[in-house]
Order: C-alpha cells, then structure tokens, then sequence
C-alpha cells in the first residue's frame, strides 16, 4: 500500500490543470450500455474508479479501451455477456450501482450486487430500487444482489424523498429507453447530472428540464453512439482552492471551472481569502483564513465532496466556525486524523466545532476515504514538519495523480510505495 510524504510549509505557486470529473466520468461510462454503437469519451480522469468500472465492462463482455494518454475511453457494446456486476468489483465503488438502470433499459434484467455501507455512512439504493418498481420492474435481493427483471420498461411519475444524485442518474439512463414518459421530481441538479443528460442527449435520448429539479424524459426505441467530453472535476478545482489558500500560496486554475465552484468561490471568500476570475483564470491567493459556518447541501450549496477540505481550511484560520454535514451521517473520519495534527475540533452529532490554531503540526495519520485523504493533503501541506498519510489509494480513486500537480505547483510530497 503506497504512503504519502509531505514535508509542509511551501506555498503552493503556479497555474494547475483540472482533470475531467470522476462522478461525471462514471455516469457517461455506464451510459455507454444503452447503445450498441460505438461510444468515446474524452477527459476521463486517470482514477481507480474509472480502471474499476473498465474491468466491470470487461466482465460483461463489453469492448472497451481507455487511451490513458488522451484520457479518452471508448465502449463498443455488441451483446454482452453476462448481465452482472460483481460483488468483488462493486466493493470498491459504490457508483457500479449506476450499471443498474442501463442494464435493465437494454436488456430488461440485471444483477449488481449491492454495495453495501462506506466509510461515510450506509448510503442506501432504497430510492434506484423504488423508483424501478414504479417502471415495472420486479426486483429481489438474492444473497445480497440486487436481481432485476422485467417484461417492458414502463414511463412513470417518480418523486425522491431526497435528492439523490445516482438515483437520478440511474431512472434517467433508464427511463431513455423505457415506453412513454418519466417525471423525475426532487431530481439532483448537480452539474455532474446536468453532464450525463446532456450526453444522454447528444445519443438521441428526449431530455427536458434539464438543470431543474423536474426532469421529463420521453422514452426511445434505441439510442446512438456519441462523442463526448467529461466536464471538469469541481471537487478536484476546491481541492486545489483550499490547498492554494492554506499554504498562503497563489495558484491559477482554468476559467473553465469558474461556474462550477461558485458556491466554493462564495465561502472562501466569505473566509477572506481573495479569489478573482476572468475570462482565463480563476487565481486564488492565500492571505489568511477567517473562519466561518458552513452548512453542506445538494447543489446549487456547498458540497458535501468539499466539506473534509473545508474543515482542514478551518483548522489554521482565525476564530471558530462550525461546520453541519447535512447529507452523510458519518463523514467525520478525518476529524481525528487532524487532531493528530493539532486541530482543536469537537463533534457534536452532525456538526463539528473547529477552533482555529496559528499552526499545524506534521504526524503519522491515515486516510480513511476519498475526500478525508483530501483534508489530510491539505493540512499536511500547511504544517510543521512531515506527515505521513497511509492508505493512499482512497486518493487514487478520485485524484489524477494528485502528487504530480502538487511537486508542479512546489509542494515537497512524495508516494513512497511499501
Ligand atoms: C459517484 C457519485 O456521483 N457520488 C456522489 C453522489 O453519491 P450518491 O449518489 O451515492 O449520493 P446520494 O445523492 O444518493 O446521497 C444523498 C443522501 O441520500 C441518501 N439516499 C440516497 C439514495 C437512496 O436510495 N436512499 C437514500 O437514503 C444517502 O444515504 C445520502 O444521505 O452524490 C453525493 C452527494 O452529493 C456525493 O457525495 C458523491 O460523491
Ligand atoms: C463520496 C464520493 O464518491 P463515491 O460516491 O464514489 O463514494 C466522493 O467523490 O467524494
């Protein structure tokens, strides 16, 4: 298992590039099964979960390659296989539930096995599961997978109790191919939904609404190939953000991500830290940190995948804030990583109360899941001293090659393979 190294202290300078987003990526691969013409998308991010959901392909028996160097990854389906997603393969991500949908729309019945609880909380598909029945779908769960079948796919009028980002995604690859109309209410408006739709688009799919919280998708005989290029990863922008303003650095990243992040923009520099944006940058300057309340919500409010970081960014600013994590139950993992650190942090159920500290100081700590690792990267990148970050490959599946941008913007971090 590689480890991280990071000796803290350097401000983080220069401009970085922003790699396409691995929850748009991931959708856009499994719409891929909806059609049997050639698919190729472009910006996929080198991440484990993408390599995860090629060898979930491969096991169908569906042609796929991803050109690593172009990160374009092409899928040309022509039957498959086996109408199966493994439990071995799903364990490792929870997004191979978005193979459901697809599977069930061409083929009429799946077999993914559920993916069971995570580090941030139980996430379950109660929701996907529902809203198929409401289609026609009948399904069972069989020694722990999910089995779906069904006759023909019916259109219908579904509401989520909550919004849920791979629910959407899911009823809307399969409502693309079902008979009639679906009316998807309370449907997630994150940008990475608004991605797989308009995909889903450029493949013939009858998508309205799109960017609302009503989706109205008119269902098709079938849907073409396409040529696609991923939207960039605005978790991976915040990252980089708050990595930027912690270290009192200046670093510039492309105006591409500019509306993506404002909801990040907005915080930070509610927190004092200057960020301007034009037409070609978005330039972050540390210069630092007062710390302020953030309350994490479905988008278009601040993300849930940026709350780990933002809380790293509370650990060394001025004052107090408290933080409520409104979407996972326990997405507090790292708290006790930075308090290694010297962060002064109390949980109190679904808020955390940070009191500022003039500094971090460098320790052996452990990266518990994706965005956790993140904070750790980013105090660790601020703090006396070195830290030691295990269990890495949490970072590897949402970060292409995290630590080649960092070395590029003059962080002294180092993968150590053991
Ligand atoms: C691959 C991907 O895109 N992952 C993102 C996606 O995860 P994911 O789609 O799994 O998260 P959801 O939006 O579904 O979860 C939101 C909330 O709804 C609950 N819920 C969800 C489905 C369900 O059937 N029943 C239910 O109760 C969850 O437990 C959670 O409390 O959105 C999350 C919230 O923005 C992000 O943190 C993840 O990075
Ligand atoms: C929680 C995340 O991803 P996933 O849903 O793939 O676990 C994330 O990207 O922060």
């Amino acid at each position: 298992m590689d480890k991280f190294i990071i000796r803290g202290g350097t401000p983080l300078r220069g401009h970085v590039s922003i790699s396409g987003a691995k929850n748009a990526a991931l959708p856009i691969i499994a719409a891929s099964i909806l059609t049997d013409q050639p698919v190729l998308i472009h910006n996929v991010p080198r991440l484990r979960d993408i390599y995860t959901m090629g060898h979930i392909l491969q096991y169908m028996g569906a042609n796929h390659h991803f050109d690593e160097d172009n990160r374009a990854f092409h899928v040309h389906l022509n039957g498959m296989n086996r109408l199966e997603a493994p439990y071995e393969m799903v364990k490792t991500m929870r997004a191979s539930i978005l193979f459901l949908g697809p599977m069930v729309a061409r083929y009429r019945q799946a077999r993914v096995s559920l993916p069971g609880g995570c580090a941030i909380g139980a996430r379950p598909v109660n929701l996907h599961l529902d809203a198929l029945r409401k289609m026609g779908v009948e399904i069972n769960i069989v020694d722990g997978y999910i089995e779906a079948h069904c006759q023909e796919l019916r259109g219908a009028d579904i509401y989520f109790d909550t919004v849920t980002v791979t629910g959407t995604e899911n009823i809307m690859m399969a409502a693309t191919l079902a008979k009639g109309r679906t009316v998807l209410k309370n449907a997630a408006r994150e940008p990475e939904v608004v991605d797989l739709a308009r995909c889903l688009v450029h493949m013939g799919a009858h998508i309205e609404g799109i960017g609302s919280d009503t989706l109205t998708i008119e269902g098709v005989d079938e849907l073409a190939g396409a040529c696609y290029s991923v939207m960039p990863d605005r978790i991976e922008a915040g990252t980089f953000m708050a990595a930027a303003a912690i270290t009192a650095g200046e670093v510039t990243l492309p105006a591409t991500v500019t509306p993506l992040v404002e909801s990040i923009i907005m915080k930070l520099q509610d927190c004092d830290i200057r960020i301007q944006c034009d037409d070609e940058y978005v330039r972050v300057y540390g210069n630092g940190i007062t710390c302020r309340d953030m309350v994490t919500s479905p988008y278009p409010g601040f993300p849930t995948d940026m709350q780990a970081q933002y809380m790293a960014l509370m650990c060394r600013g001025q004052g107090v804030s408290i933080i409520e994590e409104t979407i996972f139950e326990n997405r507090y993992m790292h708290v006790a990583e930075l308090q290694r650190m010297g962060a002064d942090i109390e949980v109190q159920g679904s808020r955390a109360v940070i009191k500022g500290q003039p500094f971090l100081k460098g320790a052996p700590v452990m990266a518990t899941d994706l965005r956790a690792s993140a904070s750790l990267v980013i105090a660790a990148l601020a703090a006396r001293g070195s830290t030691e970050i295990q269990r890495i490959y949490h970072l590897d599946r949402g970060y292409d090659h995290i630590e080649d941008k960092l070395t590029a913007l003059g962080a002294s971090i180092e993968r150590v393979q053991q």
